[in-house]
């Protein structure tokens, strides 16, 4: 089971994101092949991961036992035509796709035949261990889930869901988020910067405060909202900021973006 190859046929940001956090946590760099249809890219993956990568998608196809999908939703149906024409047997294979808003019917329709597929969805912490993988199986084996699981678990946490629709709704809530953490970020660095403080302190002081409220939360077990109460003083500063948040509907934001996010996923499976 465990000497499975496996290709990841579109290393754009997210896979090259799984194929870092997989081969820090010792994964065997041999067993990966990386496809890019663009040349530069495809010497930066080779250089920066030291492995093997293919230009030609068939041929990393042909080659692996498992075939990571990981190309953007738009051009899904192109590449897996390819595949359904080529003379590759498709059948003793298991996909795994990533993307969003394709579903696992769609997939097949679009591979000519049913194959076993996984649906992942990963979330670029992956790169440093520390992702989050949605992992959604219909009919899938109990080894090729049992593969699955192991190579996401090398880079974060691995979650099994219940139903194909759990796969919106866990983008909106770890495969977008990132961006949202980040958007925050980037406010509170430009505030920074408005207030005076140069570029690189503002950088500075932005990062090591996300990471140390990150970590403060991984490490002490007590509700967010107790960590949150413990910045805040009665009648203090903190109060002020968040009676702010609290009126322009920040909250109520939040819940609607995401909402929007796992409408978007619902749009595409019917556009795509
Ligand atoms: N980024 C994220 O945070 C997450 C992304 N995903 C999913 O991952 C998938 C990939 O996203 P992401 O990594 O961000 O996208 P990228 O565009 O960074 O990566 C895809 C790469 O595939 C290349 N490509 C496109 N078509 C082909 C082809 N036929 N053969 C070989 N290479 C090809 C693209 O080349 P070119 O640059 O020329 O277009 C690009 O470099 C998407 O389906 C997305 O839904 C899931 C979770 C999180
Ligand atoms: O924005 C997207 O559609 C992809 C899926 C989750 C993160 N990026």
């Amino acid at each position: 089971m465990t000497n499975r190859s496996i290709a990841f046929i579109g290393t754009g940001n997210m896979s090259y994101a799984i194929i870092s956090g997989m081969i820090k946590n010792g994964f065997d760099k041999k067993q990966i092949i990386a496809t890019n249809r663009n040349p530069e890219k495809l010497a930066h993956i080779h250089k920066e991961l030291s492995i093997e990568t293919q230009a030609d998608n068939l041929i990393a196809l042909a080659k692996a036992d498992v075939i990571v999908l990981s190309v953007k939703p738009q051009v899904m149906a192109d590449l897996c035509q390819t595949f359904a024409d080529s003379d590759i047997d498709l059948s003793n294979k298991l996909f795994i796709s990533v993307a969003a808003g394709i579903t696992i019917d769609r997939l097949q329709q679009m591979l000519g035949q049913k194959v076993s597929i996984i649906r992942c969805m990963p979330n670029t912490p992956s790169l440093l261990g520390k992702g989050v993988s949605g992992l959604y199986a219909q009919d899938a084996t109990d080894d090729d889930k049992a593969f699955t699981q192991a190579i996401f678990e090398n880079t974060g946490i691995v979650t099994w869901l219940e139903k194909e629709s759990d796969i919106n709704n866990i983008i909106a809530v770890t495969g977008s988020s990132p961006a949202y953490f980040f958007l925050f970020m980037e406010a509170i660095e430009k505030k920074a910067k408005a207030l005076g403080f140069n570029d690189e302190q503002a950088r500075q002081l932005v990062q090591q405060t996300a990471l140390g409220a990150a970590q403060m939360v991984e490490s002490q077990n007590i509700p967010i909202s107790t960590l949150r109460e413990n910045v805040t003083s009665k009648n203090g500063t903190t109060a002020a900021a968040l009676a702010h948040f609290k009126e322009s509907g920040l909250i109520q934001d939040v819940s609607d973006a995401m909402d929007k996010c796992i409408n978007r996923a619902k749009e595409m499976e019917k556009e795509l």
